[in-house]
């Protein structure tokens, strides 16, 4: 997160660290007991390998009384995502096990209704990945308001020139944004998630690049198939 602040610790329980080998690689967050919804570009980097799954966390490093890992029994990255843009960019994690829910670790509802979200809607993203254009990786969750972008402003020829689907959001990323390790972190607007952090133009705080999020509400069936499915 670019020119945002440390988040009030715990604040945030349904947040969620991808990690491998103890390094944060991407946000996600709580749908349900023992489900992480995320980002499928997060998996490019990562050879084939299973993340482990950071729940109840404000610092990445020190020991925190609800803080735990979790084991993933598997990663559903949707079918329509692939490397080469960010359409359907969405990955499912199934825990190995419930995640133990308190008052640090609880489940985050997301939007079900394939409605727009207003123009000029101030929304909060929150994560662990850069915080400044160096790279410099945050120990603490950071978090930033930015308000929503309208498609048609987003899809500007100066901006992602008509890239953005209906399926995809904004918001405005002048000075403040998302950037790398933020994907698969949640646009949350009014309590609810909205989005999912995708890295689009992989370019942090400029306003020629709004922020783009996979929007949630189009793969609600899709979500609810593969919970259904793989719960059994
Ligand atoms: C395997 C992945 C972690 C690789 C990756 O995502 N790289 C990368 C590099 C620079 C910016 C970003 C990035 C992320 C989230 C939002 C934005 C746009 N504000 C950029 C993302």
């Amino acid at each position: 997160i670019l020119r945002g602040s440390v988040a009030r610790p715990h604040l945030k329980p349904y947040m969620a660290s991808l990690q491998l080998d103890g390094q944060h690689i991407c946000g996600g967050f709580l749908i349900a007991e023992q489900w992480v919804l995320s980002a499928a570009h997060c998996t490019e980097e990562t050879d084939g390998k299973l993340f482990q799954v950071l729940l109840g966390a404000h610092s990445l490093t020190e020991p925190e009384p609800h803080k735990r890992l979790y084991q993933v029994r598997a990663q559903f990255p949707h079918p329509g995502s692939n490397i080469h843009n960010n359409k359907d960019d969405l990955l499912l994690l199934q825990l190995e096990e419930k995640a133990e829910l308190n008052a640090d670790v609880r489940v985050l509802p997301f939007q079900r209704e394939d409605r727009d979200v207003a123009a000029d809607t101030v929304c909060e993203v929150a994560g662990w990945g850069t915080i400044d254009h160096s790279g410099t990786r945050p120990d603490k969750l950071h978090q930033v308001e930015r308000p929503v972008i309208s498609r048609d402003v987003c899809n500007h020829r100066t901006r992602h020139d008509g890239t953005i689907t209906r399926n995809m959001m904004c918001t405005d990323s002048r000075r403040k944004d998302t950037c790398k390790g933020d994907s698969g972190g949640p646009l949350v607007c009014g309590g609810v998630a909205e989005g999912v952090v995708t890295a689009g133009s992989r370019v942090c705080g400029n306003y020629k690049k709004p922020a783009i999020y996979t929007r949630i509400a189009p793969y609600a069936d899709w979500i609810d198939s593969v919970m259904a499915s793989a719960d059994g």
